[in-house]
């Protein structure tokens, strides 16, 4: 598990390490130009780089100065550009001191201009011009520069290297959010643990591969993690392993009321997802025509009513579809009564619009909507919202909806982001833009559905909220269908495996001076194009990956 922490939890772990005299900074820049000097030798060589650092006026920037002494010692040139009147006094001293050159940069009339020429002859950039000290979107003259650089760099997309110490700055450090210019970072070295907007949307997707330089903040592995992303081993813990004893009673089972005279393949596909994710039973409740095609494609569903311990319910049922959506509503008040977990897709979705005619739900509800279905309920229940907002701020919408309903709510998207009323928020960024095609929800819903009744017991005996465990199971099924549609495309099943493959060392074009790496070039692997039930055929290769 990756475990991010919001920045005043850092401060007060930090605190009585550097009331002990424990030279953190020096061990932060230590470890920062070990990296800048990983990535240049992976590209080339380090001896003769040019290496910029970006300064602004904290400690953030008392880190880049100090690297930079460390990378001058390594035979780099270093440049700093002071983008704020006051930096870190014994920083800028030490910087001096070793050789890095110093551009007191606001001096000149464009200072943007000024750090851009100065760029243009650097091989890295590193973005050192605020971390969690940061308030709000970047100001002037700070992101007047920042700006000026992520421009140049959209251009040249693989050139130069950014790395980002500790954040990429102006990032919402502890919600994700991009509210003002930022510089894409190829890596972010982040200090003592990883921060929330490195896990969260938008902002993840501009932090690059994320490196934790361990720092000994102790009090931290005790506090539970604002955000954190499962990995592979996560499943491993949680995945439902069935042991001699048991039957298919014991294993789960899953009711299913998905599908409808309109949309019949939802009931197909989110069938698929969870006979493939391993479970006792697949129970098909719903009309006829739904019903004939899953009994067609799975033999194994029975189609009469009986025990269940879950429900997936809602998928492939318009809000048009008065009969079918009362239906949803019977079977949710049964499952709300006998405690068990429910997975609320699509259609079932709508039933929450008004909050009179059901009792606040549990944490083991889980709600599976994407950016336009969370905005909707949002709306309806009077925090009016648009699909944009929720894109812009994911996990704090996916919150608010937490909170309002009592649910868990597992938001769909690039990343998926699973939020409970309380305790962590969860970022999985496992899968591929081919995920996004008609049914694949419904093949997630099967997934996370079948886990639940996996859990179904458990959950029903327990506390309300399940104990945090309905959102790490969300977390589950969102890692595992992920990984499912990248191999189903073709892709191996990490997403964002390791550093991408540079090699040698040329100069720029019209570039005099520059001595950085350049990427070696060659086409980043994009997969082929996958249906919904290519990603349920692809769960058992899936877990092969995570369990063995
Ligand atoms: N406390 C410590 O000794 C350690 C701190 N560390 C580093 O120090 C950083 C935190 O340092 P600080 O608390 O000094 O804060 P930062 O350096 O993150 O930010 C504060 C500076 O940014 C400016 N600033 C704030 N918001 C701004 C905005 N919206 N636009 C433009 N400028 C803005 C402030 O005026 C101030 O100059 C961490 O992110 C980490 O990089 C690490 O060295 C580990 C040890
Ligand atoms: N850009 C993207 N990158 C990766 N996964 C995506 C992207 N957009 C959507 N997804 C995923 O694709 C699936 C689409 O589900 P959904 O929108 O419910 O489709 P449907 O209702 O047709 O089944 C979800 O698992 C979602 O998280
Ligand atoms: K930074």
């Amino acid at each position: 598990m990756i475990r991010a922490h919001h920045a005043a939890a850092v401060r007060a772990a930090e605190e009585p390490l550097l009331a002990a005299g424990e030279p953190l900074m020096a061990s932060a820049a230590f470890a920062l130009a070990t990296h800048v000097v990983a990535e240049l030798r992976a590209r080339g060589r380090v001896a003769g780089s040019v290496v910029l650092l970006v300064v602004g006026g904290g400690n953030n920037g008392g880190d880049a100065l100090f690297a930079g002494t460390h990378l001058v010692r390594r035979g780099c040139q270093v440049h700093a550009a002071l983008v704020s009147g006051d930096v870190h006094p014994q920083g800028l001293a030490a910087a001096r001191a070793a050789g890095v050159v110093v551009h007191r940069v606001l001096d000149d009339a464009d200072p943007a201009a000024a750090v851009l020429a100065l760029a243009r002859r650097c091989g890295v950039w590193v973005d050192a011009v605020t971390g969690i000290g940061a308030r709000g979107p970047l100001r002037d003259p700070a992101a007047a520069v920042v700006a000026a650089l992520a421009q140049e760099r959209a251009g040249w997309p693989q050139e130069p290297v950014v790395v980002a110490v500790d954040v990429p700055s102006g990032i919402g450090v502890d919600d994700g959010t991009v509210e003002g210019p930022v510089l894409p970072a190829d890596v972010t070295v982040t200090m003592g643990t990883a921060k929330p907007g490195l896990l969260l949307p938008p902002a993840s997707g501009l932090a690059g591969r994320v490196e934790v330089v361990e720092l000994g903040l102790d009090a931290l592995a005790a506090e539970p993690p604002a955000a954190c992303s499962l990995t592979a081993a996560d499943v491993a813990d949680l995945w439902p392993v069935p042991g001699p004893d048991d039957h298919k009673y014991t294993r789960g089972v899953l009711g299913l009321a998905a599908g409808s005279q309109a949309y019949p393949g939802a009931a197909a596909l989110a069938a698929a997802g969870a006979l493939r994710t391993g479970l006792g039973m697949v129970r098909y409740l719903g009309p006829e025509v739904p019903a004939a095609l899953v009994r067609t494609r799975h033999p194994e569903v029975v189609t009469v009513p009986g025990r269940v311990q879950a429900w997936v319910l809602g998928s492939g049922v318009g809000p048009e579809d008065a009969a079918r959506t009362h239906e949803l509503y019977e079977h949710l008040r049964a499952a709300l009564d006998a405690r068990q977990p429910v997975v609320l897709d699509a259609g079932a979705l709508t039933l929450l619009h008004e909050d009179d005619h059901l009792p606040d739900l549990p944490a083991t509800a889980v709600l599976t909507p994407h950016a336009g279905e969370l905005a909707a309920l949002l709306t309806a229940r009077g925090e009016e919202t648009g699909r944009e907002e929720v894109t812009a701020a994911p996990a704090r919408h996916a919150r608010l909806a937490a909170e309002i309903t009592g649910a868990t709510v597992l938001l769909k998207g690039p990343t998926t982001v699973v939020a409970a009323p309380d305790g962590p928020l969860y970022a999985q960024h496992d899968a591929t833009p081919w995920l996004a095609t008609a049914g694949a929800g419904d093949v997630l819903a099967g997934v996370l559905g079948a886990l639940l009744a996996a859990y179904g017991d458990l959950l029903a005996a327990g506390t309300a909220d399940g104990g945090g465990l309905p959102a790490s199971i969300a977390a589950v099924a969102a890692l595992v269908d992920g990984r499912a549609a990248r191999l189903a495309a073709g892709l191996p099943p990490e997403a964002r495996a390791g550093v991408p493959s540079w090699t040698g060392v040329r100069g720029r074009s019209g570039a005099p001076g520059w001595t950085g790496p350049v990427p070696a070039g060659g086409p980043a692997l994009t997969g082929v194009p996958i249906a919904a039930g290519d990603v349920a055929a692809a769960l058992p290769a899936a877990l092969r990956t995570v369990l063995a």
